[in-house]
Parts: structure tokens; sequence; C-alpha cells
């Protein structure tokens, strides 16, 4: 885990655009730098092939960096989006380009935005500088449906993202399918606030987990557990309703149009006592260790028994967690720690033994040796 250091600049909000080929990335990004709210944001183009950026060219300010409007930056990147990210720190700090205030990546349409998250996370100078803030996806409403069926990363660009856009709803005029699509866009990521391409900057960009000084702006829209248990409550009454339902093997599922839908989910798990920082660590560590590569995101709010009036925030993808802030306070009354998973093929259950196996025995800050061999997560599959 790391903390920040007192001296470190405030970090910069950093937020991730993705959605597929076509479905929208480059007009919401073209309508939402018009708002005074994103002025002095630098949008880095992850992507191949050429980009129709003529439109909103003003001057070129460095290599590679146009100028575009609301003094806000844009440079392409095919290569190295870290040595960009760190190029864009130099030259801030020396000055040679305004001191932008965020940072937007629109990636290519066929990224998975988790490999992009690990990267910033994981880099122990980008992760103090650049507070990630979130994952916008774009979900096209004609072609949205298809591209979930057909495609695995478009089901992980939604499944991990904040908040999804759902745009060209003005060219569908069966209603029925697109409260289809919101339904489904629903099941595969509870937590996420689904918006249209009218949303305003703050519900879209700004306004989410960080504000622009660095602190803390609102955990609990980030992390929407509620919403999260709820549809879980919902996905469990349902099952109950339907036997037969383990899918393996068999050609002819029913779901089988669904099926990366219900590879790649979200669950919360939760505990109404704090945990010790060392029982915290150790049940991370593990996670990620054995089943890292299974985990797109894990964010959470977290008690720990050493000072429970001052909760941690943990964000992790794949194999990094880390915690990039200590609240002041709880941010509403429910004080219990959750922490929320979006899995792709991991089974809720393991998870789950797991965080009971540490949480639920008498010294939790000492599994025994037991616990630890028995869990079914050190069985590396
Ligand atoms: N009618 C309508 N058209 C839209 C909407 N959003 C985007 N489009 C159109 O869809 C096409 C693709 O939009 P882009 O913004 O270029 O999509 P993109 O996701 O950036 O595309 P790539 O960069 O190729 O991945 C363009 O012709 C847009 O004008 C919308 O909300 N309504």
């Amino acid at each position: 885990m790391t903390n920040s250091p007192m001296t470190t600049p405030a970090p910069i909000p950093l937020t991730i655009l993705t959605g597929f080929l076509g479905s929208g990335k480059t007009t919401l990004l073209n309508r939402l730098l018009k708002d005074p709210a994103l002025q002095d944001s630098v949008v880095i183009i992850n992507e191949f092939g050429e980009i129709g950026l003529d439109h909103l060219l003003v001057e070129t300010v460095d290599e590679g960096m146009v100028l575009l409007s609301a003094g806000c930056l844009c440079c392409t990147v095919r290569g190295d989006l870290i040595a960009t990210l760190e190029d864009l720190l130099r030259k801030r700090d020396n000055g040679r380009i305004l001191p932008f205030r965020r940072v937007l990546i629109e990636t290519t349409g066929l990224a998975d935005p988790a490999p992009i998250l690990h990267a910033v996370l994981y880099h122990p100078y980008l992760s103090m500088r650049y507070a990630v803030e979130g994952v916008v996806t774009v979900v096209d409403a004609v072609n949205g449906a298809a591209t979930l069926d057909a495609h695995r990363e478009a089901v992980k660009q939604a499944a991990v993202a904040e908040r999804i856009v759902i745009t060209k709803t003005d060219l569908i005029s069966d209603a029925a399918a697109l409260r289809e699509l919101r339904e489904r866009l629903h099941r595969l990521n509870p937590g996420a606030t689904l918006l249209t391409a009218d949303a305003p900057t703050d519900a879209v960009i700004a306004g989410g987990l960080f504000d622009l000084e660095g602190r803390i702006a609102d955990v609990a829209e980030w992390l929407r557990t509620e919403a999260v248990e709820e549809a879980e409550r919902e996905s469990h009454a349902h099952q109950h309703g339907h036997h037969h339902h383990h899918g393996h093997g068999h050609g002819h599922h029913h779901h089988d149009v669904n099926r990366h839908d219900e590879k790649i989910r979200a669950f919360c798990l939760t505990s109404d006592r704090p945990i010790r920082q060392g029982t915290l660590d150790m049940f991370l560590d593990l996670l990620r260790s054995s089943q890292g590569a299974k985990l797109l995101r894990v964010k959470g709010l977290v008690a720990l028994a050493e000072d429970p009036e001052h909760p941690v925030v943990i964000h992790g993808v794949q194999h990094v967690i880390h915690v990039p802030a200590i609240l002041p306070r709880w941010p509403s009354e429910d004080r219990r720690s959750r922490i929320v998973f979006i899995v792709d093929d991991l089974e809720r259950e393991m998870v789950e033994k797991l965080w009971n196996a540490f949480l639920g025995k008498p010294a939790v800050d000492q599994p025994d040796a037991a616990a630890l061999s028995d869990n079914p997560l050190s069985l590396r599959r």
C-alpha cells in the first residue's frame, strides 16, 4: 500500500474514455470540451489509425501536441502511454505547457481499459501524480447490443465503467430495444451510472472520485455499493427460479448470447467489524497474487481497526491494489467496510470464502495456516 508523502502536489484527475469503434467517443468529447469545467484539460488519444482532429485543431503547441478549445491540449499516442504521461508531467513542471488540470485518455475502440488503469496505478510516480477518477464508457444505442454479443472487450469496457453514456438514442425508435440495452448494462455493471449523450459535463467527467484539488469528492457515488448489492439480490432471486444453470460444456444454452455478460460480473463484500490493516493487506495480497488477472477492478471503503474513524479508500485493478486516500470522516451513516469486485470468470464464493477466512476467525489479524491452505484461491487453476 502506498501513501503519498505530504510534499507531493495535488494529484491531477485522470479519466479514461472508452467505447467501441464509432460509438461516439469523439463526438461526446468535442461537446464536453466546450464546457469551461474542462478548461485546461489534456486529451490523450490513444489509438491507431487516423483521427479527425482537423475540425478541432487550432495550433500546434509542442511536438505532437495541439491546442484545442478552452485551452485544452491534445496529443495522439500510438505507443507508450506511460512515457506520454511522464512527459506531460515533465513539461508541466518545467512550465513548457500550461499547468493542465485534468487528463482525459480516449482509447481506441478495441482497447481493454484494465491495462491502462493498471499501468497508471502500478507506476510508483504516476500513481502519485495522477488520480484515476474513473472510466467512462460510451455505448451506441443502435449497435450496442450486437457489439456486446460479439466482442468481449466491449463487455469489459462496460463492466469496469463508473459511468456509461448511451449515444445515438435519437436514432432509435424502438423503445423496448433501448430499455433492454439499459437493463443489460445495468445487470453487467449495476454500480455504473447510466447517462445519455446529452448529459452535463459534471455527470460524465467532472464530479468523480477526486475534485481538482485532488480531494476525495464523492466516494459514495464512486462506489455505489447499494446498487451492486441490490442487483445481487435481484439476480439471486432470479437464479432461484431457474435451475440447471451451469452452462459449461453445453452448446445449446439459452443464455449463450450473454455468455460474456455472465462471466464478467460485479459483487460486493462487506464487514460490520473494522479490519486490522495486516489482515486486509494479507487478504488483498493473496487475492491479487492468485487471481490478479481476473480482477478487472476492485474498489472499496474499509474501516481499519487501528483507526476506524478514518476509512481508507481502496482502488485496484489486476495485480495492483492501492490506497489513494484516507478519508477525514465516513461519507454516510453506513460504516461497514465494503469492497466492490468487478471480476472476469471468478466466482463470488471463492472470494467470499477467503474474505470470511480472514475476517471470521477469532484472531482476525492472524489467520491460521489452515485458513490459508483451505481456501480455494490458493489452488491456482
Ligand atoms: N445521430 C447521432 N449520431 C452520433 C451520435 N454520436 C455520434 N454520432 C455519429 O456517429 C459517428 C461516429 O462517432 P465518433 O464520435 O467519431 O465515434 P468514435 O467512438 O470516436 O469513433 P472511433 O474513434 O472510430 O472509435 C459519427 O458520424 C457521429 O456523427 C449521436 O448521439 N447521435
